[in-house]
This record gives C-alpha cells, structure tokens and sequence, in this order.
C-alpha cells in the first residue's frame, strides 16, 4: 500500500475546539505549541503519524480575523498557506449558530483550491444531536464542502473517521518526521519557533518572515541542563550583519531573551548557542517543506 503524507491547515474562529481536536488527533504533548503567541507565519501544530500516512497539522495565522484589522498582506499570506497546504479542516461548533465570522471565512475560502473538510464539533453539546443536521444545511447553504464530519472533540467521538476523512485526500508521499516526533522531539520545534519569533521582534522586519532557524543539536548534559546548538538562516549578508549587530549585540539579545523563553517552558538550564549563515538558494525549493526544516543538511 502506498504511504500517504501532507500539510493539513486546522483553521476556525476561536473557541470552537481546535486546540482539543488537535491533541485528540495527534496526542497531548502539541498543546504547549498553540499557545504561543501567533507572530509566525505557519507553526506546525502537531504530527500525527501512522501505519498509512502522516499528517502534519499547520496553523493559519489571520484567516479568522477580520480583514481590516488583518491587512492585505496577512490575508494573502494566509490564502497562499491555504492554497499550498493538501487539506482544510475548517472547524466550527455545532452547538452554536453559524458566526459571522464563519460566513467571513468561507468567504475567504473561495479563493482556495484545496479541499476543504468542515468539522462540526462540539455534537455532544447539542440537546438533540439531529440538529446537527441542520447545522449542516445551514453551512451547505454558505458553499458545498467536500466532506461534513460531526465530532465530539472532547470526547474523540468520530475523530478517528475525521481522520481517514482527511487521509484519503492526502497525496502519496514520505514520512516526514520520524514516528516518535510528538512524543521525543517536538522540543527542537519549540527551541526554532522561539528563536525565530525573537529574532523577528528585535530586528522588526528588518530581517524577513522567511528566515530559518534549525536546532542542530540537543544534548542533555546534566539532570537540569540542556545544551542547545541552532544556526539562523538568513538569505543575504546584509541580513546577516543586521543579526549579529554591532560586537554581536544584537545576537545575543536574541540568544537571551530566548534561553529565559525556553527555561521557563521546559524548566531546565539552557546552554544555548546560536550561529547565523546566509543560505542564497532556498526560496527555489517548495516553501512549505523548506520553512518546516526539511532541507537542513546544507
Ligand atoms: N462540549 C464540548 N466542548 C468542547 C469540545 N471541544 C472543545 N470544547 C471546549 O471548547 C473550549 C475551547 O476549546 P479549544 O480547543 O481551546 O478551542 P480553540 O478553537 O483551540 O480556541 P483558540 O485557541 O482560542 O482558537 C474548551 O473549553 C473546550 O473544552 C467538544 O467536542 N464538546
């Protein structure tokens, strides 16, 4: 049997239960990813990895958010996340009337070509779970979608079949991640993500949303004391010179407000060591697997 592998975006207003969706289709570990702060431009969320395919779960900053506190520039990133990802799974809460918020990003949605699964959670919360019947027609109403799936997310009623809803849609392709990912690595995800949101803070868009950050090296070296080792990819010298900044000021804030960052998260001493390169050639290769790390070996 072939093996299946690809980019699902969890998108929805708040509220409706993404967070709880996702921990029941991958595992607990990811939540202490969607709590950051959103200033990147996709985060992975979580992997979700089994004997016939891997799914790796993004999230879509912006696409909820009303369009004029967003900008066109936030909007149209989201979109083309939207358009290269292999699924949508728009999720919403069946309990609750359709949102204007949820009219708005169907709407949005009509500049998308993936496919879009529509996720009615939160079933047990229905008086009369007929109802979601309804729900469905009224989301039928605002555009056909290529699957309905009622869920309990909560309770991880009908998650399993959301699942192979979502598989059957994904392309032939390789695991990505090794199979223990959310149990044994997610750290050197959260390590890169937080250094990455640091470096965009200090240097404010000086230094562009597609700079890289990859974790070389983890190592444990004492009971409480973790040795990290990452290198920043940049695209230009001149980027490069910004990071660093004058005697290496500038590279050491970043170092230091992220070392306190992942103390706290991870309650460990963190040794952590950070390396800038430019690296020219990236942007040839498919965003998305670049962005997530996949070309770290050169
Ligand atoms: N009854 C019921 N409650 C649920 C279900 N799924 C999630 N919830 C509850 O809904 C609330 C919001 O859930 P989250 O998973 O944090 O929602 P979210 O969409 O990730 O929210 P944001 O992070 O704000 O975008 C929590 O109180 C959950 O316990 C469900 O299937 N049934």
């Amino acid at each position: 049997m072939t093996y299946k592998s690809g980019f699902v975006a969890l998108i929805g207003r708040p509220n409706v239960g993404k967070s709880t969706l996702l921990n029941a289709l991958v595992g607990q570990k990811v939540a202490i990813m969607s709590n950051r702060p959103q200033t990147t431009r996709n985060r992975i969320r979580g992997v979700r990895t089994t004997e016939t395919s891997q799914m790796i779960f993004i999230d879509t900053p912006g696409i909820h958010k009303p369009k004029h506190r967003l900008g066109e520039y936030m909007v149209d990133i989201a979109l083309k996340t939207l358009n290269e990802v292999d699924v949508i799974v728009l999720v919403v809460d069946a309990s609750s009337y359709v949102h204007p918020t949820e009219i708005e990003i169907v709407k949005q949605l009509e500049r998308v070509r993936t496919p879009v699964a529509l996720a009615l959670n939160k079933v047990d919360a229905l008086e009369d779970r007929a109802l979601v019947l309804k729900r469905i027609e009224e989301y039928q109403a605002l555009r056909p979608f290529d699957e309905y799936v009622p869920i309990s997310a909560l309770r991880g009623e009908q998650v399993d079949l959301l699942a192979e809803v979502i598989e059957k849609r994904l392309p032939e392709g390789p695991r990505y991640y090794p199979d223990d990912m959310i149990t044994d690595q997610p750290e050197s995800f959260i390590v890169s993500e937080i250094v990455r949101e640091k470096v965009l803070m200090l240097t404010r868009d000086e230094v562009p949303h597609s700079v890289m950050v990859a974790v070389e090296h983890m190592e444990r070296r004492s009971s409480d004391t973790l040795y990290v080792s990452a290198v920043i990819y940049t695209e230009r010298e001149s980027q490069k010179a910004i990071l660093i900044g004058k005697q290496g000021q500038m590279l050491k804030r970043v170092g230091e407000m992220a070392r306190h960052e992942l103390e706290a998260l991870f309650g460990n001493r963190i040794y952590l060591e950070l390396w800038v390169k430019v690296k020219r050639d990236w942007r040839n290769k498919p965003a998305l697997l670049h962005q997530f790390g996949f070309d770290r070996d050169g």
